[in-house]
Order: C-alpha cells, then structure tokens, then sequence
C-alpha cells in the first residue's frame, strides 16, 4: 500500500521498525487466529483508550491546520475514529460483558500512554507537519496491516478486526490522509521535500511512533502468562 508519496519515503526511512510493527507476532496472531482471546481483549481495551486520545490528536490538528481542506480532512478523521474504527471495540468488548462506561474509565497502560502523549506533544511542541508525521503509523500501518491480513483467506476469530481495517471505510481514510499528507508536506516543505532542513526529523517522528507501536503490540501480548 502507498497511500500518496511520502508515506512511502516515511516509511523506508523507518526501516527494520516498520516491518517489527507491520509483521508483530501480534498481527500474525490476529491474521491465523492463533492469538489468545484475552490478550485480544486486553489490547482493545487499551486500543480503546488509545482511539480516544488519538482523536484528540487529530482534533490539535484542526486548530494547526492551514487551510480550510486541511480542517476539513483532520475533522472528518476525527469522526471516522471516534464514530466508525472505535464501534468495533465498543461492540466487541459489550459481547464479553465491558460496557462502553468501563473502557472509558479503565486505567491506561504505561505504552498506551507512553504512545499517546508522545504524539499530542508533537502536536503541541511542533507544527502541523510534526503532528503529521507522528500520526501517520497509526492510520496507514493499519490499513496496510488490514490490507494484507485480508489476503490471507483462513479462518480466524478475528475476522471481524481484519475486515474494519481492510474494510472500504477505513481504507477510504487511509488514502485520504496520505493525500493530506502529501499536500501538507508540499505546502510547507516544496516540490523536494527530502531537500528541506526539516525532513531528518519528520522521519525521525515517524519512526519514532512507529517503535511505540511496536511497544504497543508487546503490552498486548505481554498480557497473557
Ligand atoms: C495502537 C493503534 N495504532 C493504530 C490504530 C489504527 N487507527 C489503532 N487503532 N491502534
């Protein structure tokens, strides 16, 4: 999957750490459904908490925004997370008995928070480029995580995970933020952007997020003995 062209860049400049994300024991878990179910529920209960603070980072990222389509794009990701991804772990956790009160209110994990807040400081500390950079692996590693998990045609209990993410809505929002992506960058950096000053840290962003899903992965495994 390229979603645009920066991803791409972004991505090979990540190197091992995007494919120890995008390959984790925990993914190939979810793809043949040898996965235990109850580091599966441990993570989408984090993943829940997880989605909430996200939302507020793409929310950051309307009040960094430059333009009115840039607002418009950040805003309706803000919608497709708090109102399409995160139905998926109210549904799954109110079918094991977690109503939507108790993940709001379950205690974050020290990743959950480690991740989070990393990328809320980009966005704080930084511009809308930084934000960008520091979203990105969530969004687009999912997707392609879901992409090839599809392929995959075996059966696994968590079909239902796989086909949010490889599902037309998702991916739809997938390439709408490499779109945004790539006419942020453009905006801000020019037709070459590896030639900008600021490129070196944009990368180092996004690989750094990219680690702290990684991080993210383990917690969830690291829930069952
Ligand atoms: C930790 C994490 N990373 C990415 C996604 C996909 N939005 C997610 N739900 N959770």
């Amino acid at each position: 999957m390229s979603y645009g062209t920066t991803f791409p860049l972004w991505r090979a400049a990540a190197g091992d750490a995007w494919s120890d994300y995008t390959r984790h024991p925990f993914v190939e878990g979810l793809g043949d459904g040898t996965l235990p179910r109850a580091a599966y529920l441990h993570y989408l209960v984090q993943d829940y908490l997880y989605l909430v603070h996200y939302s507020r980072a793409w929310a950051l990222a309307v009040t960094k925004a430059e333009t009115l389509d840039e607002m418009r794009a950040c805003a309706a990701t803000v919608h497709a997370l708090l109102n399409g991804e995160m139905r998926l772990h109210v549904q799954t956790c109110a079918a094991e008995g977690i109503s939507e009160a108790e993940l709001f209110a379950a205690a974050e994990a020290p990743q959950n928070i480690a991740y989070t807040r990393y990328v809320l400081d980009a966005g704080h500390s930084g511009d809308f480029l930084d934000l960008m950079a520091a979203l990105a692996p969530c969004v687009l590693g999912y997707g392609e995580i879901g992409a090839r998990l599809a392929t995959f045609g075996g059966k696994t209990p968590y079909a239902d995970w796989i086909a949010t993410y490889a599902g037309a809505d998702y991916q739809a929002v997938c390439h709408k933020a490499g779109a945004l992506i790539d006419g942020a960058v453009a905006r801000r950096l020019g037709e070459v952007p590896e030639d900008s000053p600021r490129w070196p840290r944009l990368c180092a962003r996004f690989q750094t997020a990219t680690r702290l899903e990684v991080d993210f992965w383990a917690m969830g495994l690291r829930s069952c003995p």
